[in-house]
Formats: structure tokens, C-alpha cells, sequence
């Protein structure tokens, strides 16, 4: 299980600085190998363009100003007009197919990560403040964004400006081109010494960028509770010590990030100056006049692009601290995945066995303990007992959210770890505690779990469950558009819908988990007709506190410390005189009732 994290504590940083992460990114440029070559002659074409300028200038000045050929003049001032226009098309197509090919790569990182997360198992989610996943999804996909477009597009330029430079430089002269390269040691010593500074305060940065990102996600989804409580002063006080480190930490990562590029450009400087002093030194000897100006044009051109590879490669080990985070989650495995040889469960009957099961969320701590039961096809069965009892654990085994630790859950004589996953929760409904409303329209939303179930179907599930009386009354009817969370809707309303969505499902077995809670005692009554219609022919697993809305089930199990202690009827139970009719008489007493005999 993954280690437990909160807003305030620091992701652990567990990897080594590994170049394997960089063959991975390569590897998504793959599919566009294509589009790279193409630029790459353009960018090959622009900078040939490029070195003209000066070799122009030394033929100008050796020979035809002082030949005073004014045709070739001409011709030469022709021909630099037309290799800046075709360098500037060159610039135009560069930028243009390079971002393209950035944002390219950066869709499709973000579509596996996401395909990878919609895979994770619940223990994944139940580790991490939401917002830190969020982070790696959006922010730091999008911090490699310039990497991938104005990096890469500079870098291979760079690369072959360099090249080129290169060739030019030494085909005018060989000792000025010897003495340019001199200090580049100089400036790999100076990288290598500033790389894993750099990358341990990015990722101290990411890490801070994470802490906030969760704590402003946290603050969002508890808004209401905050202002409830008045917390907003303490909430501040936290926000701020969050944003404090974030703030320090990014200027000590800049700080480091800023050594290298005044470092290059000192060593430009100075190696500017050594060709001037050698170049003026041997004029006449090996070099002329033109070729000390074409020189120093040329130096420009070499030492650009090298102060450019630097800030690629600078913000290459910055990139790292985000790329280690993004294949971190990528290479998450699900811990609840199809087995190698898992087979479709086929159509199922309904019938559900627990067999001597025993689960634990954390090593050591037992929440159900040899937990034995058989529920045939058809049969509503409900779960009751004391809060943390075990009840949505049970619940969560049987649809395969989390793995039993010992023992077997059978569905029609399937372990639920021999099938896979998607045909198992196809033929089942959750309506977990939580009911969850998306954004869309509430048509949308019903609609949630059979992609092509038509209008009139859907209206027909809101029907018999009693959904429609309400929607029917909104403004713009199934089509009322509806927030995250269904923040615009009742608690009751929303739970409305949410049986409307598994009704339309239709699927063999169904599981309420405290469905019916928040509906008001006359929604309650329009519900239990409804509800009726919802279980009949199916088997059903009803979690509910309230045991006026279960009591005729088929069976009833008091859960208990990860137990079964009591099961029967409801009218068994309450002959028993244990547990289960302690708890039905606490509930009329608090009622104010007198208690009913069974
Ligand atoms: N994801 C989790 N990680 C660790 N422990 C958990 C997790 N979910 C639940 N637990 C613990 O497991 C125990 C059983 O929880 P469960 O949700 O099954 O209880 P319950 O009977 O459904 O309670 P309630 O009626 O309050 O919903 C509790 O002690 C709870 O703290």
C-alpha cells in the first residue's frame, strides 16, 4: 500500500536522477518522426542560410570592394535579400510545427496519465490528497510544455547552428576556431557542478507546488464547512506558511537556475576577447581583415547557441524534478487489476457468497474477521450496525474495489478475482454514500451508466423511482443543468437521481449504501414504492441507518467489529432480543416512540 500522505508533508523523493526518464519522454516523440525530420531540414536549410551572411561580408570586403566589382556587388546584396526572406519562412514553419509537435506530445501524456488514474485503485486515492494528483496531471504535464516546443525547437536548431558554425569557422581558419573552443571545459565543469543542485531545489519546489495545490484543493472542497465553522482566519494562517514555502523554495531553485547563464556568457565574453587579441595579433600573418570580421560574426553565431544548449539543458534538469513525478504515477501499479487469465463474467444470476473472508486496509489490523455468508438470486439483504462496523467494507469486496486478504467472495460461483473487472461492475449497481452528481444536464447524469439509453428510458427510470416528480418541475425540465457535485440540488433530490442512474443500468445486483439517509420522511414514502420496483428480481445489499427503511428485507446482518453477530429476518431479529432489537428500540426512543413489537 502506498505510503500515506497529507497537504502538509512532503512527497517522499525516492528516485535517483536517471536518464532512463528522458528515454521515456523521447520515446512519446515516436509517432511524429515525420513531422521532427521535416523540420529538421527546414531548420538544416535555414541555418546554411545563416552562415551566408558573413562569408558575404569577408568576400565583400577581401575582394570585391577591392576589386571594386560593382556586378557582384549586386549580385551578392541579391542574394543575402533572398536568404533572409527564405530564413524567415525557415523561422516561421520552425515555430509553428514545433510548438504543434510539443502540444502534440503533452495531449498524449496527459491522456495516458489520465487512462492510467481512471485504472488506479481506491487505496491509491485513499493515500493522497486529491489536489497532488491533480497537480501532476495539469501543471506539471504543462511545465514541459516549453521544454517540448521552444526547447526542443532551439535545441536542434542550436545543435546544427553549432555544426555548421563549426565547419565554417574551420574552413576559414583553424586557429582562431581552436582558440574559440578553449574555455568549453570551463563551461561543462560549471554544469556538471550546478545539475543536481538544481534538480534537488526543483524538486523541493514541485514538492511545496503540491502541499499548496492540495491545501487550495482541500480549502475548495470544504468550503462550506469552513464558513460554517468560521475557520476562515486558521484556514489563512495555513495558507500562508504553504505559500511561504512555496515562495522561498522557488527562489532558491532560481537562484541555482540563475548560476549557469551569466557563467556562459562570461565565458563568451572572454573567449570573444581572446580571438580579438590572437586575431589582431596574427593579422597579416594568417589572418586577414575579412576573416577576423567574418570570425567575429561567426563566434556570435557559435556562442549563441551554446549559451542556448546550456538553458536547454538547465531547464532540462529542472524538467526532471516534474518528469520523475508524471512517470512516478504512470508506472503506479493498480493493486486491483484483471488477472493474467480472467475470464468475462457471463451473465450473472445474482447469487453472492462470502467465504471465511478476512480484510485489512493496513498490515495488522483486521476490519473483517472470517465474515461467512450466502445470499441467493434475487434476495435484499441489509447491512446493519454501529458506525465503522464494516458494512461499506463488505460492500466495497464485493465489487472488487479492494482484494480480500484471505478467504473468497463469489458471485454465481465466480471469484470476483477470476473475472475481469469491467464485466464484473457492468452487472453491478453502487450507489455509494457519497452520491456523486457530474456536471452536465440531469438527463446527462441518469444517463451515466448506459451511454445509449434513450431519452424516453431514462425518463422512464426517473419514473418508477420518483425522480421525475421533481425534475419535471425544474425550469428546463431533464435538461436543468446541474454543477460538480450537484451543489444546485438537494441531498434527497440528488440521491433521487443517483437511483434514477442505476435503475437504468439494470444490472443483477445492487448496493445502496445509506441511499435513502437524506430524503425527508415523505420523499421516504414516495421512495419505498420505488424502491421496490428498483430491488424486485434483483439481488440487493441495502447499507442504512435508518432500519424502518429495511425491515423487509430478506435478510438483515448486524455487523459488528468486522463481524457478523446477528442475522435473520427482521422479525427473527427482534424475537432474538440481541443486538439488532437493541438497536431497533434505541431508534423509537429516540424518536420519542413507543417501541413496536415486532
Ligand atoms: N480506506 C481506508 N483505509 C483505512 N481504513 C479504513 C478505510 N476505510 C475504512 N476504514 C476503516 O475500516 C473500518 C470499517 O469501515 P467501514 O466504512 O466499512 O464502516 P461502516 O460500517 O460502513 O461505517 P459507517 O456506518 O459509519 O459508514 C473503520 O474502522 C474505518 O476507519
Amino acid at each position: 500500500m502506498a505510503t500515506r500522505n497529507k497537504s502538509n508533508v512532503d512527497e517522499e523523493l525516492t528516485k535517483q536522477f536517471n536518464w532512463h526518464d528522458y528515454k521515456r519522454l523521447a520515446h512519446y516523440l515516436k509517432p511524429y518522426m515525420t513531422k521532427i525530420y521535416l523540420i529538421l531540414i527546414v531548420i538544416i536549410l535555414a541555418n546554411v542560410a545563416g552562415m551566408l551572411g558573413p562569408y558575404f561580408t569577408k568576400i565583400t570586403i577581401d575582394t570585391i570592394i577591392p576589386n571594386k566589382d560593382y556586378r557582384q556587388l549586386w549580385l551578392i546584396g541579391g542574394l543575402f535579400t533572398a536568404s533572409l526572406f527564405f530564413i524567415g519562412w525557415c523561422l516561421r514553419y520552425r515555430i509553428y510545427h514545433i510548438t504543434e509537435l510539443g502540444q502534440d506530445v503533452l495531449k498524449d501524456m496527459r491522456l495516458d496519465i489520465f487512462q492510467h488514474l481512471q485504472r488506479l485503485s481506491f487505496s491509491y486515492f485513499d493515500n493522497r490528497p486529491h489536489g497532488k494528483i491533480l497537480i501532476r496531471v495539469v501543471n506539471y504535464i504543462n511545465t514541459l510544455s516549453d521544454l517540448l516546443s521552444n526547447g526542443l525547437v532551439n535545441l536542434i536548431s542550436d545543435v546544427f547552428n553549432v555544426i555548421i558554425t563549426l565547419i565554417f569557422m574551420f574552413a576559414i581558419n583553424a586557429r582562431l576556431t581552436w582558440y574559440s573552443l578553449i574555455l568549453i571545459p570551463v563551461l561543462v565543469i560549471m554544469v556538471w557542478f550546478i545539475q543536481d543542485r538544481q534538480r534537488k531545489a526543483y524538486q523541493i519546489l514541485s514538492n511545496k507546488q503540491s502541499n499548496l495545490n492540495a491545501y487550495i484543493h482541500e480549502s475548495i472542497s470544504g468550503i462550506k464547512v469552513t464558513q460554517s465553522f468560521a475557520r476562515e482566519k486558521e484556514n489563512f494562517r495555513i495558507f500562508n506558511e504553504d505559500n511561504e514555502a512555496y515562495r522561498t523554495s522557488w527562489m532558491h531553485a532560481v537562484k541555482i537556475q540563475f548560476l549557469l547563464w551569466p557563467g556562459v556568457q562570461n565565458i563568451a565574453v572572454l573567449t570573444m576577447s581572446l580571438i580579438y587579441f590572437v586575431g589582431i595579433r596574427n593579422i597579416g600573418v594568417d589572418v586577414s581583415t575579412g576573416t577576423l570580421i567574418a570570425f567575429i560574426g561567426y563566434i556570435n553565431n557559435f556562442w549563441n547557441p551554446v549559451i542556448n544548449i546550456g538553458n536547454f539543458y538547465n531547464s532540462l534538469i529542472t524538467a526532471t524534478a516534474y518528469l520523475e513525478r508524471i512517470f512516478e504515477t504512470l508506472d503506479e501499479k493498480p493493486e486491483i487489476e484483471d488477472q493474467s487469465q480472467a475470464k468475462n463474467l457471463p451473465q450473472i444470476q445474482g447469487h453472492v457468497t462470502f467465504d471465511h473472508v478476512y480484510f485489512r486496509y493496513e498490515p495488522g489490523k483486521n476490519i473483517l474477521t472470517d465474515v461467512n455468508f450466502h445470499v441467493d438470486q434475487g434476495q435484499s439483504v441489509a447491512l446493519v450496525g454501529p458506525t465503522g462496523a464494516g458494512k461499506t467494507t463488505i460492500i466495497n469486496l464485493l465489487s472488487r474495489f479492494y482484494d480480500v486478504n484471505e478467504g473468497d467472495v463469489k458471485i454465481d460461483d465466480h471469484d470476483v478475482r477470476d473475472v475481469t473487472l469491467s464485466s464484473l461492475r457492468k452487472q453491478m449497481g453502487v450507489m455509494l454514500q457519497d452520491t456523486f452528481i457530474f456536471s452536465g444536464t440531469i438527463m446527462d447524469n441518469i444517463r451515466y451508466g448506459k451511454l445509449d439509453a434513450t431519452d424516453e428510458e431514462v425518463v422512464a427510470a426517473a419514473k418508477i423511482v420518483r425522480a421525475d416528480d421533481f425534475i419535471s418541475e425544474l425550469k428546463d425540465g431533464y435538461q436543468t443543468k446541474v454543477e460538480e457535485r450537484g451543489s444546485t440540488l438537494s441531498a434527497g433530490q440528488r440521491q433521487l437521481v443517483a437511483f434514477a442512474r442505476v435503475l437504468l443500468a439494470d444490472p443483477r445486483i445492487l448496493i445502496l449504501d445509506e441511499a435513502t439517509s437524506s430524503i425527508d420522511t415523505k420523499t421516504e414514502e414516495l421512495l419505498q414504492s420505488g424502491l421496490l420496483a428498483l430491488l424486485k428480481g434483483r439481488t440487493s445489499f441495502i447499507i442504512a441507518h435508518r432500519l424502518s427503511t429495511i425491515k423487509n428485507c430478506d435478510q438483515i446482518f448486524y455487523i459488528d467489529g468486522g463481524q457478523i453477530m446477528e442475522h435473520g429476518t427482521h422479525d427473527e431479529l427482534m424475537h432474538q432480543h440481541g443486538l439488532y432489537y437493541q438497536l431497533y428500540q434505541s431508534q423509537y426512543e429516540m424518536l420519542k416512540l413507543e417501541p413496536l413489537e415486532a
